[in-house]
């Protein structure tokens, strides 16, 4: 598989590494100073850029024919926009705030442990992720997503940076060192806590699941997700 890689950074960099290791072929690095794309060998785009690029990276590929797979987080106010460029040139796009394994495990235990705690009006839920200081949006990805999992499967009905007013979800959000990404979901009563924590160790887990993404996605059309690609 012909793989274009926009964003040339920490991840991409580690995408390369497991393309090349699982046979794959890397056609096109786009970053920042790229001055033209060249498209003609793709199979398949992979984009792990920035919150301000990311759109752009993801339209010129569909218009292009090109399937695409998104990990870049902090510009999902464009993801409907996305979809329905998907859906006008009959593309294939999927978007994850996290493509590890581990994480679409913790997704799914998440939102069953939302369903169990959710009449339990005692226990006050609340959200911690860390990440490494160049991290440039926050709360990341990942910690939205679970916080859309809770709210789906509860009376939450939305997550706050700020002060959290009774039915928000507080998302407090840490940047130290260079942490790959740690997301811990706690319930507290007066009593006592249920707690549940991801931790990644590294950034190989996003990687391999962003290029079996890619694997899964050429020669499909639709807009999907990685529940589809793990079959969870
Ligand atoms: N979904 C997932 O599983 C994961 C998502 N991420 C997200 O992926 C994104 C990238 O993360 P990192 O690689 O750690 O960041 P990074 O800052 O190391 O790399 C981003 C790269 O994008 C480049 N870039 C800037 N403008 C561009 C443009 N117009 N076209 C192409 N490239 C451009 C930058 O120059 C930089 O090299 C972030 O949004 C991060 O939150 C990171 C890890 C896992
Ligand atoms: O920026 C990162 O590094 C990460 N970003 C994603 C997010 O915002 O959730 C995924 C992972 O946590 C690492």
């Amino acid at each position: 598989m012909n793989i274009g890689l926009f964003g040339y950074g920490k991840m991409g960099k580690i995408i390369e590494q497991v393309a090349i290791d699982r046979g794959h072929y890397i056609v096109a690095k786009i970053d920042v100073d790229t001055k033209e794309i060249d498209f003609s060998e793709m199979d398949v785009a992979i984009d792990f850029s920035t919150p301000d690029a990311a759109f752009g990276n993801i339209s010129k590929s569909l218009e292009k024919g090109i399937p695409v797979i998104s990990g870049t987080t902090g510009w999902l106010d464009r993801y409907d926009e996305a979809v329905k460029i998907c859906e006008k040139r009959q593309g294939a796009f999927i978007y994850a705030s996290n493509f590890s394994l581990g994480v679409n495990v913790f997704f799914e235990l998440n939102a069953h442990l939302a369903k169990m705690m959710g009449n339990l009006k005692e226990y006050a839920v609340s959200m911690e992720e860390i990440h490494h200081d160049q991290k440039l949006d926050a709360p990341s990805g990942t910690a939205i997503t679970l916080a859309e999992g809770i709210m789906a499967n509860t009376d939450y009905g939305k997550w706050t940076s700020g002060k959290a007013e009774k039915d928000e979800i507080p998302i407090s959000s840490k940047r130290t060192g260079s942490v790959p990404g740690t997301h811990i979901i706690d319930y507290s009563s007066s009593v006592d806590s249920i707690e549940i924590k991801h931790t990644a160790h590294n950034r190989e887990g996003f990687a391999l699941g962003a290029v079996i993404a890619a694997e899964w996605i050429v020669g499909k059309t639709g807009v999907f997700d990685m529940k589809d690609v793990l079959g969870l």
